[in-house]
């Protein structure tokens, strides 16, 4: 109640005058907005609820039945993305690439070359044995690298193994080489995965000149996107460095996975004809969306994977007696082995569904007044969907908290945007372009440490004291590094010294 203009606004928790709802966050025992907001949900029955966060509209969708309004009734009309007031001068300047492209044109267009070109599944299988070289330098980094942990035991910090191998396939696949300033690049993901997240008083009260003045956001923003737009110049140098070098040796043909995304891209701005430009600043935006969308995500995703096996030994033991079983004492795992790991599979998905690293998938914004649920939904509004909610909820989950990936095994719920009580990578016009992307470097990397170690926690931790509390960034990441002990268990086959 309490809304002016005959707006009948969905209903949600208590707001007070100038900052709205913010005080419940303030107050909340939670950092972290998933939690809050579905705490906040359920105390007052609101699967569709109103926030106000200062002057910011807010609408969360928290139940299977609200995501599907927004994100299939009336997907169009949920389809922009808001630009944050302090990120807008950087977005304004040309940052702009897939992910923040308001829905139009220009979204249609970098959507349609993502999905038909970049992304499609002919592209992702042609960069397969950049996956398999990667995957092969994981092990071989696990094997060679234990060095004495926290506790003295000889550890590895599986997180940042992983986060290396997700961000260097993604990189190769789209330079076509790994990246020459890569610690330069992951740093600056890392502070816009800060900026980001971080409250700004000049963001929830985007009306107030002197708040935005005295917030430095805007600033850093703004400095992010210049060093962002440095280092893809410098990217793009690289790749054109690397062509021509392949392009002159003996053999001199350019390979599919030599001419990666970026090669794909160039050559689709050099051709020009389409309805909007491409310009080098649209080029340099989306391969930085590929960039970090591509590896965050993953390797929050793996990390979160090895964190649930070893507080569930009996799924640990299933899904590695399944891989050794497959590959009856081959040297490494190849694509190929893949297809037949079936309870791997699940246990991908399961994670997914307690885990998902974007728990409020990545914001929408309503374009016009709309009716929802048979409430009033603002033009304006930030619309958010709760899926680490949904993912959990107990009305369609048996023994929701409880990680079992066996409850996948009839295959009838998929991520495939579909069935919406588990959208961990969204659905509709917005959702991920980059799922089969993912799936192909999250299967083999983790089947290849399964295959190849048995791992232990250190200083005799039990299973179940293994903390998993979350930490807020671009994803959803562990608060605390994991560190294991591998035991090894399949030889890890002598690196080669190829030059990639
Ligand atoms: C486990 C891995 C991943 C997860 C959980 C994930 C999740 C998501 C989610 C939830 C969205 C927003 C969907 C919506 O608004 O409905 C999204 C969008 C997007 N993702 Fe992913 N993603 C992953 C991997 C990737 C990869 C590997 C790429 C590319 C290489 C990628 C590129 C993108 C892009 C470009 C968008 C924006 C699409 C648009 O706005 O039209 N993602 N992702």
């Amino acid at each position: 109640g309490g809304n002016g203009g005959g707006q009948r606004l969905p209903p949600g928790p208590s707001r007070l005058p100038l900052i709205g709802s913010l005080h419940h966050f303030l107050l909340s025992r939670s950092p972290l907005a998933h939690r809050t907001m579905a705490d906040l949900a359920r105390r007052h029955g609101a699967p569709l609820m109103y926030l106000r966060l200062g002057e910011v509209g807010l609408v969360v969708a928290s139940s299977p039945a609200a995501a599907r309004e927004v994100m299939r009734a009336h997907d169009t009309a949920f389809a922009s993305r808001p630009w944050i007031p302090s990120m807008r001068p950087a977005m304004e300047r040309g940052a702009v690439g897939l992910v923040f492209a308001r829905h139009g044109p220009l979204w249609r267009q970098l959507r349609s070359v993502s999905v038909l070109e970049l992304l499609s599944a002919r592209r992702v299988r042609s960069f397969r044995r950049v996956r398999e070289d990667e995957a092969r330098r994981l092990v071989a980094a696990v094997a060679a690298a234990p060095a004495p942990g926290p506790g003295g035991e000889a550890v590895v910090n599986v997180g940042e193994l992983l986060a290396a191998l997700t961000t260097d396939v993604t990189v190769r696949a789209v330079i076509g080489d790994r990246f020459d300033r890569r610690e330069e690049f992951a740093r600056a993901v890392e502070e816009g995965g800060r900026l980001i997240t971080r409250f700004s008083l000049g963001d929830l009260f985007p009306s107030s000149r002197l708040l935005r003045f005295l917030s430095r956001k805007a600033g850093q923003a703004m400095d992010l996107h210049r060093k962002m737009f440095e280092l893809m110049d410098c990217a793009i140098r690289q790749h054109e460095e690397r062509r021509a070098a392949v392009a002159s040796a003996p053999d001199g043909t350019v390979k599919e996975e030599d001419e990666g995304i970026l090669g794909v891209l160039l050559r689709i701005h050099k051709e020009g004809g389409l309805e909007v430009p491409l310009t080098m600043d649209i080029v340099k935006s989306l391969i930085l969306d590929l960039f970090s969308g591509g590896s965050d995500t993953s390797g929050s995703t793996l990390e979160w994977a090895m964190s649930e096996l070893m507080r569930n030994p009996r799924a640990m033991e299933k899904a590695q007696a399944e891989v050794r079983s497959k590959l009856h004492g081959k040297p490494s795992v190849i694509e190929d082995d893949l297809r037949d790991l079936n309870y791997l599979k699940l246990v991908i998905k399961e994670t997914l569904r307690l885990h998902p690293v974007l728990p409020l998938l990545l914001p929408r914004e309503c374009a016009e007044d709309r009716e929802v649920m048979g409430y009033d939904v603002p033009k304006g509004a930030t619309v958010l969907v709760n899926a680490w909610a949904i993912g959990r909820d107990p009305e369609y989950w048996d023994d929701a908290d409880a990680f079992k990936p066996e409850r996948f095994e009839d295959g009838k719920i998929d991520y495939k945007g579909t069935d919406f009580e588990f959208i961990p990578f969204g659905a509709g016009r917005r959702m991920c372009p980059g799922t089969l992307f993912a799936q192909a470097v999250m299967e083999l990397a983790l089947a290849s440490l399964l295959y190849h170690f048995d791992w232990k926690l250190p200083g005799g931790m039990k299973p179940s004291e293994l903390d998993m509390t979350e930490k807020m960034g671009m994803a959803v990441k562990r608060k605390d590094d994991l560190y294991l002990r591998p035991v090894v268990r399949v030889p890890v086959p002598p690196q080669s010294t190829d030059s990639t």
